[in-house]
C-alpha cells in the first residue's frame, strides 16, 4: 500500500464515522481482484440476495486462506484503525479494547466461536441493489469495516451509489451518498459511532447499502474484521 497520511484519515474516520482513502490500487489490480468473483474453490458460501430479501445481486464469502491481496489489506487496514476503535470504545463506555494486530483479534473471535471468514466479494448488474443493513455475525465485532471499489463509476456502471444512513436518536435519519473512484477504499462504521452531545457521547447507529445499479456491472470487495459464528 502506498504511504498514507494515516493521522489525517484516522481523524476523519473518528469525526465522521467514515473516511474515503485516495486510490490505492491501479485499474489493472482492481480488474484482477474483480476476476476472483468467478474463481472456483475460493469461497465458503454464495448468497443470491433476492432469495433472502437483502436486495438484488450476488455475493460470496471467501474461505481461509484468503487471497494474499485480501489478507494483506485486511491486516494493514486493521492495524491503522484499531487505535480509533479503542478511542471510540472509551468514549462510549465499552470495556473491550482491540489488540494492535488483526491476528490477535481474530484469535479472540475464534476462541469465542466466531471462526468463519467474513471478507466478501459482491457483484451487481443493472437493477441490482443492496438493502440498508449492518454486518454483525456474533457478539464480537469490530466498529469499522472497509469496501474496495473495483469498477469506475460512469464508465463501468451508473447508479450503484454507496449509501450510509445515520440513525440519530429521537431525530430523523441522515443519508450520506458516495460514488468513489475505482481503486478507492472506504472505511466506515459497522454498528454505531460516538456523537458528542451536551452530556458526553451517545451512540448513533449507522447502516449501509447500495442504491440500484442503472447500467453496467459493479463489483466490490468487502473487508469485515470480525469473523462469523
Ligand atoms: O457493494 C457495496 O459497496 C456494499 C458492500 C457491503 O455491504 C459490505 O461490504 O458489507
Ligand atoms: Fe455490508
Amino acid at each position: 500500500m502506498p504511504q498514507l497520511n494515516w493521522q489525517n484519515h484516522q481523524n476523519t474516520l473518528s469525526e465522521n464515522g467514515f473516511v474515503l482513502l485516495p486510490p490505492l490500487l491501479s485499474a489493472a489490480e482492481c480488474h484482477q481482484v474483480a476476476e476472483l468473483f468467478d474463481a472456483q474453490d475460493l469461497y465458503r458460501k454464495s448468497i443470491v440476495m433476492q432469495q433472502h430479501g437483502y436486495g438484488r445481486g450476488e455475493y460470496k464469502y471467501f474461505n481461509y486462506p484468503l487471497p494474499p491481496i485480501v489478507d494483506g489489506l485486511r491486516h494493514e487496514l486493521f492495524a491503522n484503525v484499531a487505535p480509533v476503535a479503542n478511542d471510540w470504545n472509551e468514549k462510549l463506555g465499552i470495556v473491550l479494547r482491540y489488540p494492535a494486530d488483526l491476528d490477535s483479534w481474530l484469535a479472540t473471535c475464534h476462541e469465542a466461536g466466531q471462526k468463519r471468514p467474513t471478507p466478501l466479494i459482491l457483484k451487481y448488474g443493472a437493477g441490482d441493489w443492496n438493502a440498508l443493513h449492518q454486518d454483525m455475525y456474533g457478539d464480537l465485532y469490530f466498529p469499522f469495516q472497509a469496501v474496495l471499489f473495483l469498477n469506475q463509476p460512469g464508465q463501468d456502471y451508473t447508479g450503484g451509489e454507496f449509501v450510509l444512513v445515520e440513525q440519530r436518536p429521537r431525530m430523523q435519519s441522515k443519508a450520506i451518498v458516495l460514488q468513489p473512484e475505482q481503486g478507492q477504499i472506504l472505511l466506515f462504521t459497522t454498528k454505531y459511532r460516538p456523537a458528542k452531545g451536551t452530556r458526553g457521547y451517545h451512540r448513533v447507529a449507522m447502516r449501509h447499502g447500495v442504491s440500484e445499479v442503472k447500467s453496467g456491472t459493479r463489483v466490490n470487495l468487502g473487508l469485515i474484521f470480525h469473523d462469523a459464528a
